[in-house]
């Protein structure tokens, strides 16, 4: 990577990686580079041709066809596919069920992985906040901070449940359960790989965490920087 600075945030479903390091890096002045938007996105795109996600093929072919464009302003967040806009169509509960059968496919995870180093490398900010599942470990493992943002499973599905309130709180909880295990036989972030600081907002409120997270960045920093 160039001279700027990544932070790397990796956590569950539900654990606030997304809030918490949009919220951190206004406060740093840093971008903000959601990865679980360009998983989200291919599903969308796969979904779209009226393929399953299931089908490796059909993966394959919707990501050697996939425009996509993400901003990393965390004041003006937006993600596209081609020329369509889909920032909220990619959290529509049909995506986050289908998510994760375009993330179990190698090729994939190795296609948007580069994409991510490049899009951080050519931030025109000091520093990118990338929140995600294999950030601290795969993507940029040599990041000056790496963070496991985590929460208890009950804690995370009581949040999400609050957010979408048409849906039933159990319904949510198991979904999450689902996609949690399905991701993490693909990469572990349910526990931190030797050198990554976990944050555990269980007992946090938002306000807490961001100050916890923050409070790791700048140790970090500081230690990296020899002061
Ligand atoms: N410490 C906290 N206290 C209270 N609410 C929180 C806290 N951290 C996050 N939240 C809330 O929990 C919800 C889930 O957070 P968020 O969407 O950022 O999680 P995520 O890890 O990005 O989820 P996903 O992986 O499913 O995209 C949001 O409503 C967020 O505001
Ligand atoms: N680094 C990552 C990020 C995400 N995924 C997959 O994308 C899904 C959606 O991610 P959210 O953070 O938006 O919930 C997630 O369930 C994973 O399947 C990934 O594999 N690696």
């Amino acid at each position: 990577m160039t001279d700027v600075t990544i932070i790397a945030i990796d956590g569950p479903a539900g654990s606030g990686k997304s809030s918490v390091s949009q919220q951190a890096a206004r406060a740093l002045g840093y971008g903000y580079l959601d990865t679980g938007a360009a998983y989200r996105a291919l599903a969308w795109h796969v979904l779209d041709q009226g393929a399953d996600t299931a089908d490796e093929a059909a993966v394959l072919a919707a990501a050697s066809d996939f425009h996509y464009a993400i901003s990393l302003d965390p004041d003006h967040y937006w993600v596209r596919v081609g020329d369509v806009d889909v920032t909220d169509a990619i959290r529509e509960p049909r995506i986050s069920d289908a998510v994760s059968g375009v993330a179990r496919v190698p090729a994939v995870r190795a296609q948007v992985g580069d994409l991510f180093r490049a899009l951080a490398a050519a931030s025109d900010r000091p520093g990118v906040i990338i929140e995600g599942r294999d950030i601290t470990t795969v993507v940029a493992p040599d990041a000056p901070v790496r963070i496991l943002l985590t929460a208890a499973p009950e804690t995370r599905a009581a949040r999400r449940a609050a957010e979408l309130t048409d849906h039933d709180a159990a319904v949510v909880a198991r979904a999450l359960h689902k996609r949690d295990m399905s991701d993490s036989a693909v990469v572990d972030f349910l526990t931190a790989a030797p050198g990554v600081e976990v944050v555990d907002s269980t007992d946090l409120d938002f306000a807490q965490t961001i100050d916890a997270v923050l409070g790791v960045v700048h140790d970090k920093l500081e230690a990296a920087h020899g002061r």
